[in-house]
C-alpha cells in the first residue's frame, strides 16, 4: 500500500468516527449483537438483545383467562389465576423474566372481547382457529390433551361423527371446538351453552345427546359433579386441544420470548403441575371432633374409590377407543388409519437398515356387479370371506389392512418385489379357487411395489395403486409389477419368505 492510499484509509477511518457516523456504527453493533442469543441472568432462558430490549420496555404481560375452566384454569375468590395453565404460565414467567398480570373478567366471552379491544395483550390458553387468527398470533403449544365425546351410559360407541344425523351436541359458545364443529359437522344440531359444565349437565339430563370435552376436564368434572350416567363414547382424531398462548398480532418479539419459556419447561415440571391439579386435595385443618374426622375419612375413601373406578374405566374406554379406531368394523382387519400410524416408521426402518419391504395393493374385480346382483349384505359377506382368506394365507408378521371399500393392502416385511409377486399370485389363486358362500366365484387384481430408498409412504402406496390400476386395465384377475430396474435397498439380500 503506498503512502497516498494509507493516508486515504486513515482519513476514511476518522470519518467513520465522526458523530454523524455514530448512528451507523451503533446500528451495525446492534444488528451484530441481536443475532446472538445472550444469557440475561442465570435463572432465565437465553434471550437475544432484541428480546432483552423488548423485555425491559414491557416487563409486564397482561393476560385474560377463562375464569371457569378447572382444572385447566379459573379465577378464585381472591381474584387469583389458578389451575394447570396458571402454573404453566407462572413457570414461563419465571423462566423468561416476564411478569404475568391477570386481567380479571367474569366469563370466557368477556375475555375474548377484552383481548380484541386490546385491554389484555394475551389470552392464556386456547386452540388456534382461523377466526382467532384474525386478531391473534399463537405460541407453540403450552399444553396438549385429547378431546373426547361424552354421552349417557347407554349410548353406543361413536366411530364416525359425520354419520350422526339429527343428534344434538352441547358446546360452550366461543370455544374453538364450537367453531370447528359448526364448520365441519353440519349434520349435528349445536346447542350453545355459557360454560362446559352446563353442556355436561344437559347431556346428563338427556337434553342433549352428546358434548365434546377435554379428557382431563371430563375426568375432573365427572368425578367432581357425580355425573356417573356419563361416559366417553368416542374420540375424533384431529380435534385435540393444543392450547397455546394467543397474543396480539403486532407482538412477534413477545411470541419469541414466550416460545423460549415454553420450550424450557421440562417434562418433570409439567408432570408435577399435572399431578398437583389432578390429584385429590387433602384437608389440612386440625380436626378435634373425631366423629367429623371419621366422616371425612370415609368421604375421602369414597372419593378415592370413585376416582380409581373412573380412572380405570376411562383407561379401559380409551384402550377400546384406540383399538376400535384402528380396526375395520366389518372385516376386523386393520383399517387405513391404523396402517398409516405405522407405515411411515416401518418404511424408514427398512430404508435405514437396508431391508427389503414390499406392498401388495388388491381390489376385488367387478364388485359393483356383486352388490347389484346379490345385494349389499352378500357383498359384505364376500368382503369378510375374502379378508379371512387373505389373513389365513399370510405370515403373522405381515400386515393386512382394508384400504378402502373393496381394496386391501398387504405390507410385507423382509420381502423383495419378486417374492411379493409370488405371494400376490398365491393369494389371487386362493381367492380364484374359493367358493364364496353367497356368490360363487370372485377374482381379485393386484399391484406390487417394492420400496426404494427415496420412497415415502405416499409414493410407495401410490405406485402400488397405479400398478393395480394397470392390472385392472389389462383384463383383471392378475398381478402387475413395475418392470424398470429398481435401485433397491436389498435386492442382493433376497431372504427366503418361506
Ligand atoms: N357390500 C359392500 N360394498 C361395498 C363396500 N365398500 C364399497 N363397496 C362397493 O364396492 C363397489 C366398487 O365398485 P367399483 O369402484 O365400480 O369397482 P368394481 O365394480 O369392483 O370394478 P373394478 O374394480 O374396476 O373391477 C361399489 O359398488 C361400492 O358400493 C362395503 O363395505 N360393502
Amino acid at each position: 500500500m503506498n503512502s497516498v492510499s494509507v493516508f486515504a484509509a486513515t482519513r476514511h477511518f476518522f470519518t467513520l468516527l465522526r458523530p454523524s457516523s455514530y448512528r451507523l456504527w451503533s446500528a451495525l453493533l446492534y444488528l451484530l449483537l441481536a443475532s446472538y442469543p445472550l444469557k440475561a441472568a442465570p435463572t432465565q432462558v437465553p434471550l437475544t438483545v432484541t428480546e432483552q430490549v423488548y423485555l425491559s420496555a414491557h416487563p409486564v404481560l397482561s393476560v385474560c383467562v377463562d375464569p371457569n375452566w378447572l382444572p385447566f384454569e379459573a379465577i378464585d375468590q381472591n381474584q387469583k389465576h389458578v389451575g394447570i395453565i396458571a402454573d404453566l404460565l407462572a413457570l414461563v414467567g419465571s423462566k423468561t423474566g416476564l411478569q404475568i398480570q391477570l386481567h380479571p373478567t367474569n366469563s370466557w366471552d368477556e375475555s375474548l372481547i377484552a383481548s380484541k379491544s386490546g385491554q389484555c395483550l394475551a389470552l392464556s390458553a386456547l386452540n388456534q382457529t382461523p377466526e382467532r387468527e384474525q386478531w391473534l398470533i399463537f405460541t407453540d403449544p403450552l399444553l396438549e390433551d385429547p378431546n373426547v365425546l361424552i354421552t349417557q351410559e347407554q349410548h353406543s360407541f361413536i366411530s364416525d361423527v359425520a354419520s350422526l344425523n339429527n343428534k344434538t351436541i352441547a358446546l360452550q359458545r366461543g370455544t374453538a371446538m364450537a367453531e370447528l364443529f359448526t364448520r365441519d359437522f353440519p349434520n349435528l344440531i349445536i346447542i350453545d351453552t355459557d360454560t362446559e359444565p352446563e353442556a355436561m349437565q344437559l347431556v346428563s339430563d338427556g337434553k342433549a345427546d352428546l358434548t365434546l370435552r377435554s379428557l382431563i376436564v371430563a375426568a375432573h368434572t365427572i368425578k367432581k359433579a357425580g355425573w356417573y350416567n356419563l361416559k366417553v363414547s368416542g374420540q375424533i382424531p384431529g380435534y385435540e386441544n393444543k392450547l397455546r398462548i394467543g397474543i396480539s398480532q403486532s407482538e412477534q418479539t413477545l411470541r419469541g420470548i414466550l416460545n423460549r419459556g415454553i420450550a424450557a419447561i421440562s417434562e418433570q415440571e409439567r408432570q408435577q403441575i399435572m399431578d398437583r391439579h389432578l390429584s385429590l386435595q387433602v384437608v389440612s385443618e386440625v380436626v378435634t371432633d373425631y366423629t367429623l374426622a371419621y366422616g371425612l375419612g370415609i368421604l375421602l375413601l369414597a372419593v378415592i374409590g370413585t376416582s380409581l373406578f373412573w380412572m380405570r374405566r376411562l383407561n379401559i374406554l380409551n384402550q377400546q377407543l384406540s383399538v376400535m379406531a384402528q380396526t375395520d368394523a366389518l372385516t376386523q382387519l386393520t383399517n387405513r388409519h391404523g396402517l398409516n400410524l405405522t407405515l411411515e416408521k416401518d418404511l424408514e426402518r427398512a430404508q435405514r437398515y437396508q431391508h427389503p419391504l414390499s406392498v401388495i395393493m388388491m381390489d376385488i374385480d367387478h364388485f359393483k356387479q356383486v352388490n347389484d346382483q346379490y345385494g349389499h349384505l352378500a357383498g359384505d359377506k364376500v368382503l369378510v370371506e375374502c379378508s379371512k382368506l387373505l389373513r389365513d394365507n399370510l405370515r403373522k408378521s405381515d400386515i393386512i389392512c382394508r384400504w378402502g371399500g373393496e381394496e386391501f393392502l398387504v405390507l410385507c416385511f423382509e420381502t423383495t418385489q419378486e417374492q411379493a409377486v409370488h405371494l400376490a399370485e398365491l393369494l389371487l389363486g386362493k381367492i380364484r379357487h374359493h367358493h364364496f358362500s353367497e356368490v360363487g366365484k370372485v377374482t381379485v387384481s393386484a399391484g406390487v411395489a417394492q420400496a426404494n430408498p427415496q420412497d415415502n409412504a405416499e409414493s410407495l402406496t401410490k405406485r402400488a395403486d397405479s400398478l393395480l390400476y394397470e392390472a385392472k386395465h389389462n383384463g383383471r384377475n392378475r398381478v402387475c409389477v413395475a418392470t424398470e430396474n429398481l435401485d433397491t435397498m436389498a435386492r442382493s439380500k433376497e431372504p427366503n419368505r418361506e
